[in-house]
């Protein structure tokens, strides 16, 4: 079972900057949540804190899995880039975190070729990125995040590069290959939030806060028609522009 995720008083500091301060939310286990909001309000730093990416003498406050074990090691990331290691294979950067802790085996190669094969790369184990296009790199760093097994995934605008077809491809991989996880997703992108979520958060300003603004308990991917969607997307974008125009106190 992927565990929930409970921020508590989340406060993060650049240079003794605040950038936010007691920050509060629960993501629920086994399920995608989306986070939108304006552009350096802080969605990426607040990944990065649940990542444990950051140096903790900014970071204040407790990040906690609901099952109580430790998210160390418990987490893979998949970001806007795709991080491919120019000179290793396609089969060899999926393997690249068994590579790392140096456990490669013949078995951990037949995974790696089984995870491909799963997003749409059977034959291309042996390739390298370069003669791949942006979509099918995006979909060897997702074959690299299946290869991890992680209950946590944390997802940094991993579509926004894509042209809109194979974006909707992804997104759609991702959706149905990711399930059961925990899965937190930035986005500028309304409709994939509200297509791929069952909870969908925007990170306002002023002071910045997390909010619920949708719980949707129908199966994802939704079609890019769904009436109630689209109805829903408008609501969002609405809220967005709002916000984003709202004047500082
Ligand atoms: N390592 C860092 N050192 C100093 N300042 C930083 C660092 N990382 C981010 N910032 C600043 O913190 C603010 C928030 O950045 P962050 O990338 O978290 O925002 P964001 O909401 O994810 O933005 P975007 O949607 O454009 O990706 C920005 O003003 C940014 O310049």
């Amino acid at each position: 079972m992927s565990p929930g995720i409970s921020l508590r008083d989340i406060g993060l500091s650049y240079a003794s900057k605040p950038l936010f301060s007691q920050l509060k939310a629960h993501f629920k286990g086994g399920c995608w949540h989306s986070i939108l909001g304006r552009s350096g309000v802080g969605k990426s730093s607040l990944l990065h804190s649940i990542a444990g990416l950051l140096n903790d003498t900014a970071l204040t406050g407790n990040i906690n899995a609901s099952d109580g074990q430790p998210l160390h090691g418990r987490v893979a990331w998949m970001g806007q880039r795709d991080a491919l290691l120019p000179w290793l294979t396609v089969q060899q950067n999926v393997l690249l975190g068994v590579r790392l802790r140096k456990q490669v085996s013949a078995q951990h190669q037949e995974r790696a070729n089984a995870m491909l094969e799963r997003v749409g790369l059977g034959g291309m184990a042996q390739s390298m990125p370069e003669h791949l296009s942006g979509g099918q790199r995006q979909r060897v760093a997702l074959a690299r995040t299946l290869m991890e097994d992680k209950p946590v995934v944390l997802m940094d605008e991993p579509f926004s590069a894509l042209d809109a077809i194979t974006r909707l491809q992804l997104q759609d991989l991702a959706s149905t290959l990711l399930q059961g996880k925990t899965v937190l997703l930035i986005t500028h992108d309304p409709l994939e939030a509200l297509r791929l979520s069952e909870q969908v958060w925007v990170m306002t300003e002023r002071p910045v806060v997390l909010k619920m603004m949708f719980a949707i308990d129908t199966p994802a991917p939704r079609a890019l028609d769904d009436a109630q969607i689209l109805s829903w997307q408008g609501q969002l974008l609405a809220y967005l522009q709002k916000d984003q125009e709202a004047p500082a106190p």
